[in-house]
């Protein structure tokens, strides 16, 4: 008898732990994404509801809250699924096809190269965005642009972003030792930012909110640059 009352409530030890990693897990997640975070804001107020009209018999409301769930489901499958990918990818720690080992001397000279192009953009006041691929892979958004998957030279983002090219609208995204696209479309971020900020800016933190990439802002108005990673963005000083 008391060996089951024990056996019991490992079991239940077991499954409340398991619950809270999971909800720990799934916000640690969410919480550098306000459009899912808002999501699973909107999940567990339906849930109270839903406990809420159990409990105090309200049926039709009940009725109603079902309905929500029901056909909730599949319309979050269907608006978040760019997102439950990343998060997939994330659980199951996928890592980007094989990268290529790039040499001590290549990767000094990929350095000198960026940051030529990003002092110049800068101090020439032209606009620019630069995604720095990670561990997830950006090829979604590298379909959104025009594909380019050329060798990192400084003179072709002073071409790419120079406003007389039909590219210079968008992001040019870096995939280890390539350039492989420009004119990307990023998500733009939600969060309420310094109206200096506009679109460019909040494409770089939207893109940073939902990947693990690195985004460098170099804005046409002042000509400062600035980083976009894990949902903030800082400036260079
Ligand atoms: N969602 C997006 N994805 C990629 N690029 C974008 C996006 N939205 C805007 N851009 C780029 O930003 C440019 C417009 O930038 P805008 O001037 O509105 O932003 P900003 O943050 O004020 O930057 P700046 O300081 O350079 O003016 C567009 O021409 C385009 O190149």
């Amino acid at each position: 008898m008391s060996l089951s009352i024990v056996v019991n409530f490992i079991r239940s030890a077991i499954d409340l732990i398991a619950v809270w990693f999971i909800l720990y897990y799934l916000i640690s997640m969410f919480k550098t994404n306000m459009k899912t975070m808002q999501l699973f804001k909107g999940v567990l107020f339906i849930l109270i509801v839903k406990i809420l009209t159990s409990l105090l018999g309200l049926t039709t409301l009940n009725y109603l809250v079902d309905s929500i769930i029901n056909w909730g489901v599949l319309a979050i499958i269907i608006i978040f699924q760019p997102e439950i990918r990343i998060l997939l990818e994330k659980m199951g720690q996928t890592k980007m096809s094989v990268k290529k080992e790039i040499s001590n001397d290549e990767k000094e000279r990929l350095m000198d190269e960026l940051v030529d192009a990003i002092s110049t953009l800068a101090k020439e006041q032209t606009g620019a965005l630069i995604t720095f691929e990670r561990t997830q892979s950006m090829i979604d958004y590298i379909n959104t642009g025009t594909k380019i998957n050329a060798d990192i030279r400084s003179e072709l983002f002073l071409t790419i972003f120079w406003e007389g090219t039909p590219l210079h609208d968008g992001a040019t995204i870096i995939q280890g030792d390539r350039v492989a696209c420009a004119a990307a479309f990023y998500p733009p971020t939600n969060k309420e930012l310094s109206p200096k900020y506009g679109a460019r800016h909040r494409a770089a933190i939207g893109i940073s909110e939902i990947t693990d990439s690195l985004t460098v802002v170099v804005s046409e108005e002042t000509g400062t640059i600035s980083f976009a990673t894990n949902g903030e963005l800082k400036k260079s000083h």
